[in-house]
């Protein structure tokens, strides 16, 4: 079985290339009667855009969404939702010269090793253009959480290469292009930037998403845990190569009686755990951190193979981001909203008739108990 599809009462299958035609997704299980325009699609797509601002790829698609199915008189009809992008900005010639080599850190060797074949304009398959498809998925499940849960989802950039925020005010991250949570460090992100897009190298960077308002018990408890789950859908994101929930691998050198987060009638005292004990959520904020790893299609030039097996220096030329992690924030967002609407109509199924159970601890102290 090929694996392009994740999610199970809510199942999303992405299909396209960078350079194809265009680049699809069907969405199957979403519940009937959600309100859905190619609209609502708008947002979260210019915020995961390239070509919005210097620091990202020039690369300019117009990323019209097209509802093929499963809306009806702007209606989800309960059947399958197709959408569709139709690629308008791919400029397959930048690819001349690589077709038959192997960058570097790139996907490249493993797809030919895999394959035996492989689409090098703009990186086939393995080009981040894929992610327009999640974001696209991910605004009907977030729209579902809001509506039927009062669920809230946020992301941020938490680090550039070395640059750390000074301070988390997440009322300003949307006001920013790097999505960055402290207002007084955007002159120093641009000017990292632009010296590093002009240096021809790239960084890495962390992506943190926290989801307010998830209710206590969506999860499984063993093979299909929420934790487990975001960790696998946030890993699949181009470029990742880390994933923490809570305090994820500081957890390590915590002593225990530090890391339990106590429990008040008043609400719970800290929140180590990320909002998941036991694969379950416990009605804390849900919290996620994502590494991102430097792309490597660069144009300093690097020695490297091509498919003969001979060495050859490799040059990328064309449009690319220097730090991909900069527009990940809505794809995060979104692989965690799908996950959790997945979640949620799987708890529904099996657990629907349990109802609220006493105690219902509030996710910090002081605070009251939300829409929930
Ligand atoms: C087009 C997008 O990103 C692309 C991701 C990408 C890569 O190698 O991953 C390389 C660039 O593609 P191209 O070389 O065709 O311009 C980016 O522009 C997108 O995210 O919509």
């Amino acid at each position: 079985m090929s694996d392009n599809s994740f999610g199970r009462l809510l199942r999303v299958t992405t299909f396209g290339e960078s350079h194809g035609p265009a680049i699809g997704c069907v969405v199957d299980g979403c519940p009937p009667g959600i309100a859905l325009a190619a609209d609502d699609f708008r947002r979260d797509l210019d915020r995961r855009a390239t070509g919005k601002t210097r620091h990202t790829s020039a690369r300019r698609e117009a990323d019209e969404i097209e509802i093929l199915s499963g809306v009806y008189e702007g209606l989800t009809t309960g059947t399958p939702i197709g959408l569709l992008i139709r690629n308008t900005d791919a400029r397959s010639r930048d690819y001349g010269s690589i077709a038959e080599q192997f960058r570097p850190g790139h996907a490249d060797y493993a797809y030919w090793q895999k394959y035996g074949i492989r689409d090098p304009r703009g990186g086939g398959r393995s080009s981040a253009r894929e992610t327009t498809m999640r974001v696209a998925a991910g605004v009907i499940a977030r729209k579902w959480l809001a509506e039927r849960h009062g669920i809230e989802i946020q992301g941020f950039l938490s680090q550039l290469g070395e640059i750390h925020p000074t301070g988390i005010d997440l009322s300003v991250v949307e006001g920013n292009p790097f999505f960055w949570p402290d207002a007084g460090q955007v002159a120093e992100l641009e000017a990292y930037m632009d010296a590093l897009r002009k240096s021809g190298d790239s960084v890495g960077a962390r992506v943190d998403v926290v989801a307010r308002g998830v209710p206590p018990g969506w999860g499984e408890p063993v093979y299909g845990k929420l934790d487990g789950e975001l960790a696998a859908a946030l890993m699949s994101i181009n470029a990742v190569k880390g994933v923490e929930v809570g305090d994820g691998f500081e957890s390590v050198a915590q002593k225990g009686s530090e890391h339990r987060d106590r429990m008040t009638p008043g609400g719970f005292l800290s929140n180590h755990a990320g909002g998941v004990l036991g694969g379950i959520s416990t009605g804390q904020d849900l919290r996620c951190s994502v590494a991102f790893k430097p792309t490597s299609s660069l144009r300093l030039p690097v020695d490297g193979l091509d498919v003969h097996g001979e060495v050859v220096e490799v040059v990328t030329t064309g449009r690319h981001d220097p730090c991909v992690g900069i527009r990940a924030i809505p794809i995060c967002e979104a692989m965690v909203a799908l996950v959790l609407m997945d979640q949620a109509l799987r708890h529904r199924a099996q657990c629907g008739d349990v109802g609220a159970v006493a105690p219902r601890i509030p996710g910090h102290a002081g605070e009251a108990d939300d829409k929930r």
